[in-house]
Parts: structure tokens; sequence; C-alpha cells
């Protein structure tokens, strides 16, 4: 009895030294109130561009939450955003993704700077150069050959008119696209997706690197859920019953994905010992294997704190965050793409007039990168598609020094999260800003808006992959609009998307059929 009275009382002082800390806290902002431990975690609707909608609505501009016990200040204007983009910081101290084991490797949510900077380092040099872009253009018509072929096998409206799940075909290719153009390795995912939706009309599978390479999709799907549930659950909640079903479930899928890409890099690491040729492969896999050998093909990438061979763990942390970066990312814009021109026919026939001049009459024709380039209403279709849907519509920085927004004092290491949506979409910034209207981006246009753009996101962390992704995006959306004639199959709801982190797209259908 006496244990169970002190167990109240106690509980009953930390909740009031609780509030007495949050009611009289320094620096407050307006917010919804938290509630011991847990925070303001309860109210999370899933979706943090919906979330962060409602609070902005309800809060203004500049409001906090709090996970768990640490408060995140939510900006939702570019003017206070700005200055945070040039932290190198995501996160500070976050044990969840401490316990995912995503903290202090890889990139993409690396917090430890020196790691982070050597793997970015080394990655940009391969993914940003031209050559990259221009091989990417190639085997991004070389994979959509492939890919339109399986389409011609599918049996399911009448003849030449085939319905098609958009989002589920194309995660599959940008998918095996990535994985090629880092490592030059295939998967067949698109044999396999063929395969496993159309039973009755297989198709041979040749021999590839990932089994069932359709179903490692899911598996990616998986680490986004789980780098979203490990960087909002506190611990508390993380171990209680009914929730740690779900942490186990997302780490024993990490573990499963890190098995097969260590095996992969594993055996490459035996191909590169062992060959007593010259390497001759430029692939970035390549590149971070040879790192500080004497079959070193990079040139002064390593320096005096990094001397040692880069450990497959590592490899396998920035190769996996490419692969992350670059398969949900670029599939959900070509479908966002899809979708606004399907509602937008004046600007579709525009941009398909576009494609006829540039890319000439013979539709068999191969694409270069010269002519990707010259494709400006193309380039302004997938701004403005990207505008209005952001792929992240939250981009989560911590400030590495102190600093002072719209007049507050912010602590380092204070975590804030920014509605790139709410920016996007800001009457302040756009004219008209729920009209999708590519011609905001040609004919001279305001230098202002595009400080406001923040698709690839800003600063020292910008997407590294941004030229692949364009490049690949541009391609795909010229050889299909060079070759199909496109129509959606639900003209009325919105684009469907799960939010996981980033916003996945998913069940798309349009109806293809080849161009007259
Ligand atoms: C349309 C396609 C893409 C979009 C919309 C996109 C968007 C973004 C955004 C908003 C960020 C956060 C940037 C920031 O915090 O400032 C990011 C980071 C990143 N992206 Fe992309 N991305 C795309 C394609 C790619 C591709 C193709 C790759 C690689 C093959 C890639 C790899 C990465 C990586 C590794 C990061 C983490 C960078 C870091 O933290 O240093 N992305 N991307």
């Amino acid at each position: 009895m006496n244990y169970f009275l002190l167990s109240i009382i106690g509980l009953v002082t930390y909740i009031a030294i609780f509030y007495y800390r949050y009611f009289t806290r320094q620096n407050p902002l307006p917010g919804p109130i938290p509630l011991p431990i847990v925070g303001n975690v309860l109210q999370y609707t899933g979706d943090a561009g919906k979330f962060m909608e409602g609070l902005r609505l309800i809060y203004g501009d500049m409001f906090e939450i709090y996970l768990g016990t640490k408060r995140v200040v939510c900006l939702c204007r570019s003017e206070m955003a700005g200055k945070l983009f040039n932290s190198p910081l995501r996160t500070y101290s976050n044990d969840g993704l401490d316990e995912f084991g995503v903290s202090s490797k890889g990139v993409l949510l690396n917090s430890n700077y020196d790691s982070w900077s050597y793997h970015r380092r080394i990655l940009q040099k391969t993914i940003s150069s031209p050559q990259f872009t221009k091989e990417t253009v190639e085997s991004t018509q070389a994979l959509f050959r492939e890919m339109e072929g399986l389409w011609k096998r599918i049996d399911n409206i009448d003849g030449d008119v085939k319905k098609i799940d958009f989002a589920g075909w194309l995660s599959q290719f940008t998918f095996e696209n990535t994985l090629f153009s880092l490592t030059t390795l295939r998967a067949h995912n698109l044999i396999n997706y063929y395969n496993a939706t159309n039973p009755q009309n297989k198709v041979v599978v040749p021999e590839g690197t990932i089994p069932n390479s359709h179903s490692f999709i899911e598996s990616l799907k998986m680490i986004f859920e789980g780098a979203h549930f490990f960087l909002l659950t506190p611990k508390l909640l993380r171990n209680s019953p009914g929730i740690s079903g779900t942490r186990d479930r997302l780490l024993k899928n990490k573990a499963w994905m890190s098995n097969i890409l260590l095996k992969l890099i594993s055996e490459r690491r035996t191909q590169v010992e062992n060959s007593n040729e010259k390497i001759d492969s430029n692939d970035l896999l390549t590149r971070f294997l040879t790192v500080n050998t004497d079959k070193d093909i990079n040139k002064n990438i390593a320096d005096d704190k990094h001397t040692e061979k880069i450990s497959d763990d590592d490899i396998k942390a920035t190769i996996a965050d490419l692969l992350l970066g670059g398969t949900f990312t670029t599939a959900g814009m070509l479908s966002a793409i899809v979708y606004y021109l399907g509602h937008n026919p004046k600007e579709q026939k525009r941009m398909v007039q576009e494609l006829d001049d540039v890319l000439g009459s013979d539709r068999d024709s191969n694409i270069t990168l010269d002519q990707v380039n010259k494709l400006e209403y193309t380039d302004a279709v997938f701004k403005e598609a990207s505008r209005l849907f952001p792929n992240i519509p939250v981009n989560i920085r911590a400030n590495a020094e102190p600093s002072e927004i719209a007049g507050h004092r912010f602590p380092a290491k204070t975590q804030f999260m920014i509605d790139i949506e709410a920016i996007h979409r800001s009457p302040d910034y756009w004219n008209d800003p729920d009209t999708f209207n590519p011609d905001r981006w040609t004919n001279n246009p305001d230098p202002k808006q595009f400080n406001n753009y923040y698709q690839f996101g800003g600063g020292v962390r910008v997407c590294p992959g941004r030229k692949m992704a364009l490049a690949e995006v541009k391609t795909i959306v010229a050889l299909l609009y060079r070759n199909y004639d496109i129509e959606l199959v639900d003209k009325v709801s919105p684009l469907n998307y799960k939010y996981d982190f980033i916003k996945i797209v998913q069940e798309f259908e349009i109806k293809i059929k080849p161009r007259n």
C-alpha cells in the first residue's frame, strides 16, 4: 500500500515539475501542450506534412512540438528556414535513430559530421559528374525499352491499350536503374515484377543479383517506415507491449536488407582484390572498395584523417542510402508529372510538341543528354509538379551553432522541422499557388521563386542525386510522351501516397496506347 502511495506521489510530483518547467520555459513558442514523457507524439497523424499544416493553421508560421521530451521548432516560411539549410546536422542525438543504426553511418541520417562529409565527398564526386549524367540517360533508355517489351506482353484491355500501375512499375524501374548506375549490377526487378503481376504469361528471369528482387522494394519501403518510426517514437513507447512488435519487425527487415547488400559488396570486394589487371570500372561501389588500397581509382579522395580501407559495413550504409534516396523520390516525381499532365491537357499538348520539336520525327531514335538539356518546357513541368507535390514535404535540420530566427534565439543543437509544402504553396511567394502553371518557370521567371523552391532541399545537405534524378525523369517523360498516349484511369481522386519520411506514391493506374 505504502509502495503504491509512494508511486502515486512520485508520479504526481513528476507531472507537476514537468508542467512547471513547461509553462516557465525560456523563449516559449505557441504549440500544442505536450504530455509528460511522450510529448505530442500521440497527436501525430502519421503524415508529417498534413500534421504541420493542421498546426500551422492554429499556431501560425512558427510553433513548437515535443517528440518525447525533445523540443522541435517548426518553421513554415522560407526566410525562417533559409540559414538552417547551411547546417550540416540533420538531427542531433536521437536515441531512436541510434537504435535503428543510421545516426552515424551512411549519409541520409548520419549526424556524425566527419563520417558524413567523408562518405558524401566520395559519392558526390561520382554521381555529380557529367559522365555519370550522360550514362544515366543511356541506362534509362535501355531499361525503358526493356519495360516497354514487358508492357507489350500484358493483355488486360484490348490490343495495344494497356492498363498499368505506373507507381508500381516505376519504383521497380528507378530502383534497378539506381542500383545499376552505382554498382553495374542487374537485379532484373522489372522482369520479376512482371512475372509476379502476370503469373499466367511469365518470362524467363536471367540469372540476377537479387532473387525475387521486386520484393526488395517492399523491404526498402520498410526502411523508410523504420526511419519514420524510430525518429519519432520515444524509447518508452518503442519498448511498450503492442508497439515493440513493430520495432522488432522493422529491425528484422533492416537486418535482412543489410545482409543482401553485404553479400553483394563482399563478392565485388573479392573480385577487385583478386584481380591482377588494372581496375577499369569506375562505378561508385568499385570506387569505395579501392579507397586507400594499392588499386585505388580515386584521385586524392582520402585525407590524413582517413587512411584505412572503407569497411563493407560503411559502404553498405552509403549504398543503401543512395538506393533509398533514388528509388521512391524519382518514381513518385514521375507519377506526379503524369498526374498533373493528365489533369492539364493544354500543358500536356505543349510538352508533347516540345518533345516532337527537339527529338524529331523518328520515334525509335536514341535520346542524347544534349537533347534532354534542351527540353525547357519539360523541365518547367518537372519543377511545377514537384512544387505542388514535394516528395519530402518536411525537411529536418538541427543547428550546429546558436541561431536567431524571427527574433527568437535558439541554442545550438535545437531540432527544427521545415514545412516545405507550406513554402511551396504560400501566396506570399507564388501567384495563384494552387494552380499547375509550368509557365511560371519559363518566360523570364521571377528569380525570387527559386529561393522558395526546395524540391531537392538546399545548402550543404542538398540532394546529391539531383542531376541524376533530373536526367532520369526527363528521359522517361520524353520516351513516354513521345511514344504513347496516356490517360488516367481515375480522374477524380488525388494522387494516392503513404507518408513514411517521404511520400511513397502507390496504386496509380494509367492507360497507355502507342501514339499514332
Ligand atoms: C526526384 C528525385 C529526388 C528528389 C525529389 C530528392 C529529394 C531530396 C531531398 C529533399 C533531400 C534532402 C536535402 C536536404 O536536406 O537539404 C535529399 C537528400 C538525399 N538524396 Fe535525394 N532526391 C531525389 C533523387 C535522388 C537520387 C536519384 C539519389 C541518389 C541516387 C538521391 C540521394 C540522396 C541522398 C543520399 C540524400 C542525403 C544527402 C545528405 O544528407 O547529405 N536522391 N533528396
